[in-house]
């Protein structure tokens, strides 16, 4: 069987890292694995084959069949990016809410007055699911032509069953059926529901919500991933969020979890104690929380758009870095903060919270995919992962961050499992 595809000559070849590491902290996200003129392999089952460079791999590979050959010369190869935090699957968008906010509504305030993520629900109840599908769908490319070919999606805009579930297959027919890597989520407790209290929605999730998607599990009819809850004053509180995350836990999903946003909650010494893989947002965890995160390994998933579109204070990137915590990035793409773009993430990543450009790159490849429990397959280009990767037309990879909403005209191909999933030849001249 012939070879699926030759990427060859690359300027560049960011493998990211290449002795099997599952993240990368500290020193190691500052210097990542960057080879020269260089040439890469996928095979026929869609993992890389091989690595290295350009004269070697023509020498080995003269005469072998290729599927596809990219002439990468003078351009650049880098794993192809990880989404780690969205919310892609909803009806009804809130671009009147974007000009309240910006007149002055703080997000709690909006959520509050009944609009915000319950507006959300209101139209997600009402939406059929193949209209939730055509919009993921469409969500989802945008995602990917912007070089995202791994990503986490959330439910949690049903808060009961019958809409939870709803949203939970719309993400399975689109696992199924579309190229991206998707990483499932239950957020059944995303928020507390009109007319119920903590308690009643806790009860709600533990006796009727987590049995029934357990059924749905065992029966081989839905894949889910991860567990979710928004531990938040006047959302769920640390006890509730523990039961739930807990159960969720106990059926065999990773604990992934949003904490300490608003309000210093101690999630991160929650989830630090139960093992969690990865906790989201962080703008308010304290010191201990820090702590307790890098002894854990639990990933922190950092979301500058959040703090960027709602003006709150930065989540403590440096802090945790230095602390040796895994940070990671996501785009927290929802109603709230409309961005498909992993490259925007980075950039303000850097400028708002002072990350380099290495580990930026790093916290959107390798650890992402370690906060989704897939650093063993993705977020690195390494013999045996899976051939997902972006081909940028720019001699230095860094372009992809600098040039802020560059990556239209950057990312000249983006290829998935060894197939060309998006051919940008709209890509101009460098
Ligand atoms: N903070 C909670 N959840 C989302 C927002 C969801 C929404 O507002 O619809 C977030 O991660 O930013
Ligand atoms: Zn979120």
């Amino acid at each position: 069987m012939s070879n699926k595809l030759l990427v060859k000559n690359a300027k560049q070849v960011v493998l990211i890292c290449n002795n099997g590491e599952k993240f990368l902290t500290k020193d190691g996200m500052q210097k990542l694995c960057v080879i020269e003129n260089s040439s890469l392999v996928i095979g026929s089952d869609g993992l890389i084959k091989d690595i290295g460079p350009a004269s070697t791999i023509d020498f080995q590979y003269a005469g072998v069949l290729f599927d596809k050959v990219i002439d990468a010369t003078g351009m650049c190869v880098i794993p192809g990016l990880v989404d780690a935090h969205t919310h892609p699957v909803w009806a009804g968008d809130r671009v009147h809410e974007f000009a309240m906010k910006l007149a002055g509504a703080t997000y709690m305030d909006v959520h509050r007055a009944g609009g915000g993520i319950h507006f959300t629900v209101e139209h997600t109840r009402a939406a059929l699911p193949s209209t939730l599908l055509a919009s993921l769908t469409g969500r989802l490319g945008r995602m990917q032509r912007a070089g995202t070919t791994l990503v986490e999606c959330k439910s949690g805009y049903g808060l009961e069953l019958q809409t939870e579930l709803k949203m939970l297959e719309v993400i399975e027919t689109a696992r199924r059926t579309l190229p991206i890597n998707i990483s499932s989520t239950y957020c059944g407790a995303h928020a507390v529901p009109k007319g119920k209290t903590v308690a009643e929605a806790t009860t709600d999730i533990l006796k009727v919500q987590l049995p029934q998607l357990r059924e749905r599990m065992s029966a081989g009819a839905l894949r889910v991933d991860n567990i979710d809850v928004f531990c938040e004053q006047g959302v769920f509180d640390l006890s509730s969020t523990r039961s739930i995350l807990q159960a969720g836990l106990d059926m065999g999903l990773n604990i992934n979890f949003h904490g300490d946003e608003l309000h210093p909650m101690n999630s991160a010494q929650l989830g630090a104690e139960l093992g969690a893989l990865a906790i989201s947002h962080l703008e308010e965890v304290t010191d201990d929380g820090i702590a307790a995160m890098a002894t854990a390994k639990t990933a922190a998933i950092l979301l500058p758009t959040t703090a960027y579109i709602l003006r709150l204070p930065q989540p403590r990137a440096r802090d945790m870095l230095e602390a040796g915590v895994i940070v990671a990035l996501g785009s927290d793409f929802n109603p709230n903060a409309y961005c498909c773009s992993m490259p925007v993430v980075m950039h303000l990543a850097c400028v708002n919270m002072r990350m380099s450009m290495p580990e930026a790159l790093a916290a959107a490849t390798i650890n992402a995919a370690y906060a989704l429990g897939r650093s063993h397959t993705h977020g690195s280009l390494e013999v045996n992962k899976h051939g997902d990767l972006l081909v940028l037309n720019a001699p230095r990879w860094e372009h992809l961050i600098y040039q802020l909403g560059g990556h239209q005209e950057l990312i000249r191909y983006v290829v998935i499992r060894g197939n060309v999933v998006y051919n940008n030849d709209k890509t101009m001249d460098f």
